[in-house]
């Protein structure tokens, strides 16, 4: 059995506007986790998967921040990435006169450690712009606009993870939906794109499911559990 790295975001979620995790999840993770490890890899800030490892009763395994920050049993919390730079395009941004659109309090970025998140109905160009002038990506999840650091993302974290948890990345099987987990799905040994995923991580995805969101989900673990390691 293959230890296991999850998306959030159009993975585990109901439909792309009820982003509220689809009740099954919950069983099929903790079944999951009594068999092999399973590592939340999220784009959402760091309280966001830390949260669901608590309320499901799992280990903290935690990729957050697309690799931005990790946690893990040795080596405890890790940050990565170029924090400043990403306040500095948030700051030139609103100077610009842009917003990164999600109100007052913005818990998008309230606990965000390493990148900025910016909401997908504002300006990309800009965004973008200021992001290049800064040495940074901008990564479209679908959710948000993700301002992050090029060398660090789901698949840098997981190999933070493996090592701790004493498996080669090759070993994961891997299963998400948007280009925030292309580099996740290059580097684990079986990926899986829900049918809901955007076309980059449909490319980089061993393959592609036929349902969408958690029935995506589950589908891939039905599969992958004849088909992956035992
Ligand atoms: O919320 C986002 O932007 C992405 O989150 P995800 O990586 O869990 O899909
Ligand atoms: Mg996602």
């Amino acid at each position: 059995m293959r230890p296991l790295a999850v998306d959030i975001d159009g993975t585990l979620t109901r439909t792309h506007d009820d982003v509220g995790l689809d009740p099954r999840v919950f069983d099929a993770l903790r079944a999951y986790a009594e068999r092999a490890p399973v590592v939340i890899a999220t784009g959402k800030a760091f309280p966001f998967p830390t949260a669901l490892c608590r309320y499901l009763n799992l280990p903290n395994r935690v990729i957050a921040e697309n690799g931005g920050v990790t946690l893990c049993e040795s080596v405890g919390i890790t940050h990565n990435g170029d924090p400043e730079a990403a306040t500095a395009v948030a700051d030139a941004y609103r100077a610009a006169g842009y917003d990164l659109g999600w109100g007052t309090p913005d818990l998008a970025n309230y606990w965000r450690e390493t990148e900025v998140a910016v909401a997908i109905d504002q300006p990309l160009e800009p965004l973008e712009s200021l992001a290049a002038e800064h040495g940074l990506e901008v990564v479209d999840t679908g959710y948000a606009y993700h301002v992050k650091a090029p060398n660090v993302d789901k698949g840098t974290g997981l190999e933070t993870m493996a090592a701790d948890l004493g498996y080669e990345p090759s070993e994961f099987l891997a299963i998400g939906d948007s280009e925030n987990d292309a580099e996740l799905f290059d580097i684990a040994g079986e990926s899986y794109a829900v049918a809901n995923a955007d076309d980059t991580a449909k490319a980089a995805a061993d393959t592609v499911t036929e349902a969408g969101f958690a029935d995506g989900f589950l589908e891939a673990l039905d599969h992958a559990s004849v088909d992956g390691a035992a």
